[in-house]
């Protein structure tokens, strides 16, 4: 495929506004340990990162300079997640993404729940929720998961397909032309590669370099940022395929309007929607206006989310909490055993 330009790797105002006299833009491809691969019409180029490579991700712009990544323009939307391990710190693991391809099969994989999560994520994330369910060929009646599909949010567009006919992929076109980023999620075995490979044509683009290969050894594929054979851009990454929800509160908001509206309404600012006179919400559900199992739904996010948004200091506060007791049951057994 040609060299693209700026448009076809999605610039536009948006970052020219940002950019400084003497820098010139480039989309972030890979980001490695202490350098970055960015395209540009040029073709790729390695960069440093003197900030870090840590604070780009994949899809980013940045303004580059004498062989460097200068600055990172802020992007249009970036997808985060919470990084595993001990401290509850938000890990960048895309930026720019227009689409969210929420992926899962007409089958036992559906789950209203876990949809309207990655719903949830991609209007935190500022990128468009597009359903696709996989396997249509397998379901009965593929148009009833359609229905359930674009009835959880008025965001969500919803197609259902055989992710294995090239000529039913292509129906995801309109998504991933010239200038469009796309990535996809969702769980194991739901055909997220099968898709990939038939809007890639399998052939991952043109020259990559990696990091090991400061010698010379050159790679042909970039993993991350995947040119479309319609044109656009596919990321595809380790973070992306472990995604979570992560500080989406107020995506969770724009997913379940229909209930934040009702709360809005309640008498009590605080209202918890139990007991308390006035509930606009148990209004609804008594008036069997509200689905009882999408308020549970809506319940359980907000708990996850709460928790998930917790602070690094709560977070080691409640570590600290956490070693302190596991400590005095160790004093404890020792002290026992020591009787
Ligand atoms: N019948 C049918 N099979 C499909 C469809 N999509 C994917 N498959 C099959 O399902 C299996 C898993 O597909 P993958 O594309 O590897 O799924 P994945 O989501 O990439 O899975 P991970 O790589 O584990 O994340 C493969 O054997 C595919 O051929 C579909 O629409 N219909
Ligand atoms: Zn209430």
């Amino acid at each position: 495929m040609n060299t693209p330009t700026l448009s076809d790797l999605g610039w536009s105002d948006h970052f020219a506004r940002q950019l400084e006299d003497g820098d010139t833009p480039a989309r972030v491809a890979e980001v490695h340990r202490s350098l970055l691969v960015a395209l540009t019409p040029d073709g790729p180029v390695r960069l440093a990162a003197p900030s870090g490579a840590g604070s780009f991700a994949v899809g980013d712009w940045v303004g580059m300079r004498d062989g460097a990544a200068r600055v990172r323009l802020a992007p249009k939307g970036e997808i985060a997640r919470k990084a595993a391990g001990r401290t509850v710190a938000r890990q960048l693991v895309a930026a720019n993404v227009d689409t969210l391809g929420i992926v899962t099969s007409c089958n036992a994989d559906f789950n209203a729940a876990r949809l309207e999560r990655y719903v949830a994520l991609a209007a935190a994330s500022d990128c468009l929720p597009l359903v696709i369910l996989t396997k249509a060929d397998l379901a009965e009646d593929p148009r009833a998961y359609l229905r359930q599909a674009e009835r959880l949010s008025p965001l969500v567009t919803a197609l259902a397909l055989d992710a294995r006919d090239a000529d039913e992929a292509a129906r995801l076109v309109p998504w991933c032309g010239p200038g469009q980023t796309l990535a996809l999620v969702g769980s194991s075995g739901v055909g997220k590669t099968t898709l990939q490979n038939a809007l890639t044509g399998g052939a991952e683009a043109t020259a990559g370099i990696r990091e090991d290969d400061a010698k010379g050894r050159h790679t042909t594929t970039y993993r991350a940022l995947r040119r479309c054979a319609a044109g656009g851009w596919l990321i595809d990454t380790p973070g992306m395929r472990e995604l979570q929800l992560a500080d989406s509160s107020e995506g969770i908001d724009e997913v379940f309007e229909d209930i934040t509206d009702l709360a809005a309404a309640c008498r009590f600012s605080d209202c918890a929607h139990e007991t308390e006179p006035g509930c606009a919400v148990r209004a609804a559900l008594e008036a069997g206006e509200l689905e009882p199992e999408r308020l549970a739904r809506w319940r359980k996010l907000e708990a996850e989310d709460r928790h998930n948004s917790e602070t690094l200091a709560q977070a080691r506060a409640r570590h600290r909490g956490f070693a302190k007791k596991i400590r005095a049951i160790q004093r404890d057994s020792r002290r026992r055993k020591g009787d």
